[in-house]
Parts: structure tokens; C-alpha cells; sequence
């Protein structure tokens, strides 16, 4: 399983590689921006996102249900804060008519796309698995080590369950390509491209539980890069991977 990086992989960890961390919408040193303002208020909203998918899936309860959604849509609408006088939302973030087949789409992620194609948001991260931005993502926080090893860790609640009780294997999958293609990246590096993952599913990944993502580059062979990774719970290895990275001929 694979997923497309927004931008070259580079750009889609959270603040292990160089393009992340020079991604216009990156924290800055100095005053806050506009595009400061809209990465917190999209995670702040995201986080919500993320506490209604598990109630979503969760409950067994209309009326429970029901008081959960009230009380989150309270939250989402506080965090929007008051709407302009006239009512009219700014021009540039109406939403656009959602794609309807037969018809351009609106943008390639959806009815309301990014301000612009080359928007900031596209260099930043905005995965389905590591993005605090993106309420599909659990997140998966994503750290370098000094060794140039990548570690991802998280804990994955109800949504993401496959069999009872135990996170669903493409999930893991997913979890294991945002890994080894952050470690597949080391600084300076051309963009590389899953071409290869295997996985092996060892044992149970466990729900709400902390795992522990790891990969690492295991060798290199011109605009080839072979990697390995493991997912961890405690000292349980669950799943381990090989995969092949790798550069376009054009890149050099
Ligand atoms: C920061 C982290 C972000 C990470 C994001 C998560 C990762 C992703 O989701 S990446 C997105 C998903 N992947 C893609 O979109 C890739 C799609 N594929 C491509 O674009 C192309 O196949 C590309 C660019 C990778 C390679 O293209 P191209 O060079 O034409 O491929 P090809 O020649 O067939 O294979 C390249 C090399 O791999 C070798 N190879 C292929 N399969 C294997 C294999 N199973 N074992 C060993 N070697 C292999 C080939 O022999 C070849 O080697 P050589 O050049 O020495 O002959």
C-alpha cells in the first residue's frame, strides 16, 4: 500500500526533513501569520474531527449520541468564533461546488479545495496518517534520530480498528510507508518514491495503545534506496517491512 506525498515526500512528516521545516506555512521565528492562524485553527478543528469519527464509530447509544454531536458541533462553531456581520463568509474561503461526475473537480482532495494549487498547504504536511491538520490522521508524530533513523509514534483509537480489538492492516501498511519514506529521506536527498513495501504481519497491533514506528535506510544503490522497519507495542514487534525508494531517472 502506498500513499502520494503532497508535495515529494520530503514534505509530508512533521518536522524531520527539510522541506517540512522550510514549508512557507512552518512555524516561523518571528510574528504570526495568516497561514500561522489557519494551521491552528485546522488543528484544533481537526482534533474534533478526529474525537467525532470515534464517536461515530463508537456508539451504541442514539441519545448519547446525539448529546456527543451537540456538544462537538458547540465546540466546532467556538472555535470558527463569530460569523461577519453581513453573514457572507470571505471570498476566498466559500466553498467550492463539489465534483459531480462528468464535471472538473473542485480540487483533487475534495469540494473545498486549497486556496491556490501552489498553496502552502500542499508543501506542508497534510498526510492521512501524520498530519495534525487532517482529522484522518491519527497523527502519527514523526521524529528524526540522530542516527537519520525516522520513529513514528501514536496510539489508534476505534477508528481504526480491522479485526476486533486490533488496528487494521492497511492501516499499519500506511503506517509504515509515512516511516520508511520519512527515514528514506535523509537531508539533501532527491525525492524517492515508494516503488516496493512488503509487509509482514507478525502479531496483533493493539487499539489505544502506544506504538512505536521505526525505519531505517538499509543500504543504497544509485537512485535506489532499500529500507526496513518494524512496528512495535512495547517489546511485541507486529509488523516488519522492506520496501524499495526510489528517484526518478530525471532527478539524477
Ligand atoms: C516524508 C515521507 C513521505 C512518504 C510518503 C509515503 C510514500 C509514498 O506514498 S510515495 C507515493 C507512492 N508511490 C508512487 O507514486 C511511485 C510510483 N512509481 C513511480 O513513480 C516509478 O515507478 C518510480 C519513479 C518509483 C520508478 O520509476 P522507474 O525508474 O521507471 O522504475 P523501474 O525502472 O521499473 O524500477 C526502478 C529500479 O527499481 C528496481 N526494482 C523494481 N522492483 C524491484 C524489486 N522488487 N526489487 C529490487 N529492485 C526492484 C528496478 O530493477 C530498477 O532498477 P535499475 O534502475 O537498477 O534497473
Amino acid at each position: 500500500m502506498t500513499s502520494a506525498p503532497q508535495a515529494g515526500p520530503g514534505a509530508a512528516s512533521t518536522a524531520n526533513t527539510p522541506d517540512a521545516a522550510d514549508a512557507p506555512d512552518a512555524p516561523g521565528d518571528g510574528a504570526a501569520t495568516s497561514a500561522d492562524g489557519a494551521r491552528g485553527l485546522a488543528e484544533r478543528a481537526a482534533a474534533l474531527g478526529r474525537e467525532l469519527a470515534t464517536a461515530l464509530v463508537s456508539a451504541g447509544d442514539e441519545a448519547r449520541l446525539a448529546a456527543q454531536l451537540r456538544e462537538l458541533a458547540a465546540r466546532l462553531g467556538g472555535l470558527a468564533g463569530p460569523a461577519p456581520a453581513d453573514g457572507t463568509p470571505p471570498a476566498d474561503t466559500r466553498a467550492r461546488p463539489a465534483a459531480h461526475h462528468g464535471q472538473e473537480p473542485a480540487s483533487r482532495s475534495g469540494a473545498v479545495g486549497p486556496d491556490e494549487d501552489d498553496s502552502p498547504v500542499r508543501r506542508g504536511d497534510i498526510t492521512p496518517i501524520s498530519s495534525p491538520r487532517n482529522p484522518l490522521a491519527p497523527p502519527l508524530v514523526i521524529e528524526r534520530e540522530a542516527d537519520g533513523s525516522a520513529v513514528g509514534r501514536a496510539s489508534l483509537p476505534l477508528q481504526y480498528q480491522g479485526p476486533p480489538e486490533r488496528v487494521h492492516g492497511g492501516i499499519v501498511c500506511l503506517m509504515l510507508d509515512q516511516v520508511l519514506g520519512s527515514a528514506a529521506h535523509p537531508k539533501g536527498a532527491a525525492p524517492a518514491y515508494t516503488r516496493v513495501l512488503e509487509v509482514e504481519y507478525l502479531a496483533a497491533t493493539p487499539l489505544d495503545a502506544p506504538l512505536t514506528v521505526r525505519g531505517w535506510i538499509e543500504r543504497t544503490e544509485g537512485r535506489k534506496r532499500f529500507l526496513a522497519g518494524t512496528v512495535a507495542h512495547g517489546d511485541t514487534i507486529t509488523a516488519r517491512a522492506t520496501g524499495l525508494w526510489v528517484a526518478p531517472r530525471e532527478a539524477g
